[in-house]
């Protein structure tokens, strides 16, 4: 690829302690893709998101954001930063005092300067995105079903029309046939608004439908990136336990599909 990555993580080297859970690892995130985070439970999949979210400092190396390290943007500039990126977290993680309409608007109002009158067009747009109606912006967290509450989590995230999403296991939880549509709005979504997607997930199916590129984190590393197909071709223990599954087969058959559609539903 010949873009400029929107996410260059370099060089870099993590440890607990003595427990080393990176050792020169790095990897490029291109606008516009879907990258599915992969690899075995303890690997540093978690870890490396809080680093590329300059919440977690490396040992060694860098990650660079937009083209500059992470941890040179402080004050105002990380709070643009923020503004850039939008993070689904695995529980929703939605104010549970609030209602789902205050939800969406939090990252709205913290900007501080629009009128509340363009703020509620924002959060309608939003609602309306995820399939949601004005009714369910009074809802209350405690009344919203799993699906819903990971639709109103996606609108906050989405709130500030970021150019980068992350998701964090953005189907768990889910029963199949929800997400399965949850994923079929990430798509649809990603195709109209053209965000990046940086996603951690253990779930072959949403990695089959979703992800346009998958790295996965074994020894230490980016054992090996690129298509699914070409992931599922290398030959590691990892690799075959996780992906040469029947629902693995089951992956690489809905990107056959995908690739097949040009991508498209
Ligand atoms: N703050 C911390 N202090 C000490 N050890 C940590 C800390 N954070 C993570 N670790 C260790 O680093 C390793 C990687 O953890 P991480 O949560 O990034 O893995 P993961 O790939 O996300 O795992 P999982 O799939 O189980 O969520 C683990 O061995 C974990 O115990």
């Amino acid at each position: 690829m010949t873009a400029t990555p929107i996410i260059s993580v370099q060089h870099l080297t993590t440890a607990f302690g003595t427990h080393v859970v990176h050792q020169d690892l790095s990897l490029d995130i291109y606008p516009k893709e879907i990258l599915a985070l992969v690899g075995g439970s303890g690997s540093g999949k978690t870890t490396l998101l809080r680093q590329i979210l300059g919440l977690d400092r490396p040992r060694e190396g860098v990650v660079k954001v937009f083209g500059r390290p992470v941890h040179d943007y402080t004050g105002q500039d990380r709070i643009a930063l923020t503004h850039r990126w939008g993070m689904l977290f695995q529980a929703g993680a939605l104010f549970s005092a609030l209602p789902v309409f205050d939800n969406i608007a939090l990252p709205l109002r913290e900007l501080h300067h629009l009128p509340e009158s363009l703020i509620r067009d924002v959060v309608l747009m939003r609602l309306s995105w995820m399939g949601l109606t004005e009714r369910d912006a009074g809802l209350m967290p405690s009344d919203l079903s799993g699906g819903m509450i990971k639709r109103v989590a996606l609108a906050r995230a989405l709130a500030l029309d970021p150019e980068l999403l992350f998701l964090d296991e953005p189907t768990a939880g889910l029963d199949p046939q929800r997400a399965d549509e949850f994923v079929e709005l990430i798509r649809v979504l990603h195709r109209e608004l053209g965000f990046t997607v940086v996603m951690v997930t253990h779930d072959l199916d949403t990695i089959g439908a979703l992800a346009s590129r998958v790295a996965v984190l074994a020894e230490k590393k980016v054992l090996v990136e690129g298509s699914l197909e070409a992931v599922m071709a290398t030959k590691h223990p990892f690799i075959e336990a996780f992906f040469h599954s029947e629902r693995g087969v089951r992956a690489l058959g809905a990107t056959a599909a995908k690739d097949v559609n040009h991508g498209k539903p």
